[in-house]
């Protein structure tokens, strides 16, 4: 997802450095006028605004607070943009390290995969306590994004794109089974992906994707370990409020079973196949 963002960015006329931790993937930025610098802290301390795209939580601590990470480069005057999908604490945490340096954060978690990211079209859900940062990058953001909503304090753009991929996993696995429910019973599921189309629970991602589930193809461009990390933390911010989401917690074990089979970095459509498995199992 970093790298369609920083393509778009430079197509722009942007001015910009690239770091990733592995370091051939900048090299077609490089190729395309971006500066590369050798660590986190490098860019940050030679930029203005910082944007981080990470798998993870983990990730998203390890590239901000670790040895050589944004910390380091940071300051007053600057400012640094998370784009990663993380949980409300590791957002706030990053964010309370970040100010301490003087420097602005913002939260900014999108909707949207690997195609809406290449075309510009991305759905910014945006947070911070400090509203100046939001308004500088907001041309940014434009470049990036098709819409963009504030949402306030730190934490809940994290709520919200969490609470957005929750209902989007049990999508799929729900849309799963009906596929392999229709073949099981003689339809075409080819034909219950056009009857969805036309109808009342018609949704892109259904009609993108469904030809080629049907075809057992999962070109990946959301990657299922994070659909499953991201169901993992929404069953965390729903157990943090006493919220019953039995659905949620259902699907998450599907893609745990899914990522079992090796499955990770195919396409999150490949959950199905942990349930072709299971039908298997029991026959
Ligand atoms: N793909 C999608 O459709 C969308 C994804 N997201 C979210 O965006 C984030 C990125 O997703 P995506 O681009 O698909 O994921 P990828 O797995 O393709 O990329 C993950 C990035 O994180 C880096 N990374 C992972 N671990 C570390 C680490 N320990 N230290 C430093 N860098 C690390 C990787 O570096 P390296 O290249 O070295 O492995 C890579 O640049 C995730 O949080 C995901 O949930 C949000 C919206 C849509
Ligand atoms: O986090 C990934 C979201 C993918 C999408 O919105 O299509």
């Amino acid at each position: 997802m970093g790298s369609p963002m920083a393509q778009n960015l430079i197509k722009a006329g942007c001015d910009v450095t690239v770091w990733n931790r592995t370091k051939s993937k900048c090299d077609p930025f490089i190729s395309l006028g971006a500066k590369y610098r050798s660590s986190p802290e490098e860019v940050a301390a030679n930029c203005d605004v910082t944007f981080a795209m990470l798998a993870d939580p983990e990730s998203a601590i390890d590239v901000a607070c670790g040895k050589n990470g944004v910390l380091s480069g940071m300051g007053p005057g600057k400012g640094y943009v998370d784009i990663s999908t993380v949980d409300g604490a590791t957002s706030k945490m990053i964010n309370g390290h970040i100010k301490a340096t003087g420097a602005l954060f913002l939260e900014a978690p999108v909707s949207g995969s690997k195609k809406p990211a290449e075309d510009g079209q991305l759905i910014f859900l945006t947070a911070a306590g400090d509203r100046s940062l939001y308004d500088s990058v907001a041309p940014l953001l434009n470049i990036l994004g098709k819409s963009r909503f504030y949402l306030g304090e730190v934490g809940n753009g994290a709520a919200m794109k969490l609470v957005v991929n929750m209902i989007m996993g049990s999508m799929m696995a729900s849309f799963s089974e009906g596929l392999l429910l229709s073949k099981k019973v003689g339809l075409d599921p080819n034909v219950l992906v056009e009857v969805v189309a036309q109808g009342a629970i018609s949704a892109p991602m259904y009609s993108v994707k469904g030809p080629s589930m049907v075809k057992s193809h999962y070109p990946t461009a959301f990657p299922l370990k994070h659909q499953q990390k991201d169901l993992r933390l929404a069953l965390g911010l729903a157990e943090s409020v006493s919220q019953s989401t039995p659905i949620a917690a259902a699907a998450n074990e599907l893609y745990k079973v899914a990522k079992a089979y090796g499955l990770s970095d195919e396409d999150f459509s490949a959950v199905i196949e942990a349930l072709k498995a299971k039908s298997d199992d029991s026959a």
